[in-house]
């Protein structure tokens, strides 16, 4: 049966068939839309519910008797306590866009079907890890702690809650627990700077530079998909997560604020109309126009997320339509991004560079049996 999602990473999919397909990056409101579909995901869900009747945890807390995860020596962070936001990881020096921030294996996944209580499994899985392991995953923060209970006496939901506040997709069936990835805060659209991916082949997280960060700054990912406006986001987190977003987004004044509003509902509702290419119902010179006006926008924004994916979308509408030139010219630009956001050596990368060196190979081409010139990335990265 299936299990409600933790956050899922950018993962390293698939080109898809329609442009612009489910969101690489997504949140556990999605858990809401398939609710009903099992007794099992409704006990998932139950956990923060029943604490929603009872009262939430205005902040993340941890048990605090617990040693913190050592970071590395090499890190390019540390872990410090910010006022409001518990613990977060900060910079130590400059980090430049594309580097890879933490590469972590997870203390356990869970699958997204299981069988057995939630709690059970989880206390289950914990018996198998490390003491080390063990005490950094109870030293983590958590809400949504029913009232009343507390460690001593209910072990197993604390577990769970610590579980739900800080598991991530390792993959698209399960959810892992990585406990320095774990310390990451939130920032919405341009205020996180740092994405994640799970690669199957290595088993592991990779955390990268989304942009270049000064030694000082915050470290910041994203909890949701933010191309919604203030109070959508800040209704959701506070639900979810127990907190109300400061972050510098969400810290604009009036009317900054409703720009960027107005800015986010704007891509959201351009990466409708681009997805509507998958059915027909617009020409591949639309769609690429679409992608252009996404780009351009995301850019007044500084929203920087989920950009080889919108690039490689470009190259498989030009393909589809045997325009070999503009495939290449947006292969080019996926592969720019892909690798600031999955590492060079990412499998997307490697899949997307065949596309700039033989675009006529790749798999949607001459797809639309009409040739038509569709129009080429009007960014300076092209
Ligand atoms: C995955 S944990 C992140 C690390 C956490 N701050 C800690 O101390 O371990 C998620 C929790 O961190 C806190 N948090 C994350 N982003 C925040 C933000 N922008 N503002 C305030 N609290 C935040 C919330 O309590 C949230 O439930």
């Amino acid at each position: 049966m299936p299990l409600a999602p933790a956050r899922p990473a950018k993962r390293q999919r698939r080109l898809a068939p329609e442009p612009a397909a489910p969101a690489v990056k997504g949140n556990r409101s999605s858990a809401s839309a398939s609710k009903s579909k099992s007794r099992l995901r409704l006990l998932w869900l139950a956990v923060p519910a029943v604490a929603g009747l009872a009262f939430y945890l205005s902040t993340g807390r941890g048990l605090g008797w617990a040693p913190e995860y050592t970071p590395s020596r090499r890190d390019p962070f540390v872990v410090a306590d910010l006022p409001g936001r518990g613990k977060g990881l900060v910079a130590v020096r400059d980090i430049m866009q594309g580097e890879l921030v933490i590469q972590e294996s997870p203390l356990f996944t869970v699958p997204q079907s299981i069988s057995e209580s939630p709690v059970t499994l989880i206390s289950r899985l914990l018996d198998g890890v490390s003491p080390e392991g063990r005490a950094a995953f109870l030293n983590l923060s958590y809400v949504h702690l029913p009232e009343g209970m507390d460690l001593e006496n209910n072990p197993g939901e604390v577990a769970l809650a610590i579980f739900q506040t800080n598991a991530v997709a390792a993959g698209d069936d399960r959810a892992g627990i990585f406990p320095r990835m774990a310390r990451l805060n939130h920032g919405c659209s341009s205020a996180f700077n740092l994405v994640y991916t799970w690669r199957d082949r290595e088993q592991q997280l990779f955390v990268h530079a989304l942009r270049n960060i000064s030694k000082g700054q915050e470290l910041l990912t994203t909890y949701t998909d933010t191309k919604r406006t203030r109070n959508e986001r800040r209704e959701f987190l506070s639900q979810q997560y127990g907190f109300t977003c400061a972050c510098a987004v969400c810290s604009l004044d009036a009317a900054a604020s409703k720009l960027s509003d107005e800015r986010l509902t704007a891509i959201a509702r351009y990466y409708e109309h681009l997805r509507s290419w998958g059915r027909g119902a617009i020409s591949g010179v639309e769609a690429i126009d679409t992608i252009n006006k996404i780009w351009k926008l995301e850019d007044e924004e500084g929203y920087w997320s989920e950009r080889g994916r919108l690039a490689a979308d470009g190259a498989w509408i030009a393909a589809s339509h045997s325009d070999a030139s503009a495939a290449r010219l947006w292969g080019r630009l996926a592969v720019e991004w892909y690798t600031y956001e999955l590492g060079a050596d990412s499998d997307l990368v490697l899949a997307t560079q065949k596309t700039v060196d033989r675009p006529e190979k790749h798999r949607a081409w001459g797809s639309r049996h009409q040739p038509l010139a569709v129009g080429v990335p009007l960014t300076n990265g092209a």
